[in-house]
């Protein structure tokens, strides 16, 4: 594929993806573009369909998987996700670099593809913290809290493994974690500039 690398941020559900995201999307408006994907839960309360998600029903989404319109698809605390060819074709033609939200699956089926990535995990401090914002950001059941926490374990487990992200971040002070994230995505910015 051609063009600026795009990113993927990856880390457990409620280590802090969403929030740095949308506050640098915010703050550097014509640079970054969202590859919006698919996923067949349920809109949370301000989330719009086709800027957050696009959300569908599973036959659908299989659908599209079986005819080869997706780069990577998963099943996580039990709904699908995935990115379609289309999110990133669309950030693409708008020249912009495509930051992909996704979970540790997604980043294993796209080190599979030609996307050629920079990969960043966002990570808690603690799973005690994790927990904690999970609960409170009152967005779960207690069943899929579970399920989320438990797949928050093996994240974290395999975000240790070298080779698997090129930089992690610990999502600790805000601040401080996304000045990080800035200054890795300035230089990703400033060599797309170059091209
Ligand atoms: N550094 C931080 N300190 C305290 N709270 C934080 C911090 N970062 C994020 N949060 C809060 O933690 C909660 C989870 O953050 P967020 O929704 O961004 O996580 P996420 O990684 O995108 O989760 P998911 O993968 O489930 O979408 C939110 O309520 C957010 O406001
Ligand atoms: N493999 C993929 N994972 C994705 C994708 N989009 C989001 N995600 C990940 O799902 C979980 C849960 O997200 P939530 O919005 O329900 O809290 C989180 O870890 C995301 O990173 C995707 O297209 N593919």
């Amino acid at each position: 594929m051609s063009g600026p690398r795009p990113v993927v941020l990856s880390g457990p559900s409620g280590a802090g993806k969403s929030t740095l995201l949308k506050r640098l999307m915010k703050d550097h408006e014509g640079v970054f573009g969202f590859s919006v994907s698919h996923t067949t839960r349920n809109p949370r309360p301000g989330e719009e369909d086709g800027k957050d998600y696009h959300f569908t029903t599973r036959e659908a989404m299989q659908e599209g998987i079986d005819n080869g319109e997706f780069i990577e698809n998963a099943e996580f605390s039990g709904n699908m996700y995935g990115t379609s060819k289309a999110a990133v074709e669309d950030v693409r033609a708008k020249n912009l670099i495509c930051i992909l939200d996704v979970d540790i699956q997604g980043v294993k089926r796209i080190k599979e593809t030609d996307l050629d990535p920079i990969y960043i995990s966002i990570q808690p401090p603690s799973m005690e913290i994790l927990e904690k914002r999970l609960r409170d950001r009152q967005t779960e059941t207690e069943e899929s809290l579970q399920k989320r926490l438990e797949a928050a374990r093996i994240d974290m487990e395999l975000s240790k493994e070298p080779g698997v992200f090129d930089i992690v971040i610990i999502n600790d002070d805000l601040e401080k974690a996304y000045e990080e994230l800035k200054e890795i995505l300035n230089e990703v910015s400033a060599d797309a500039q170059k091209l």
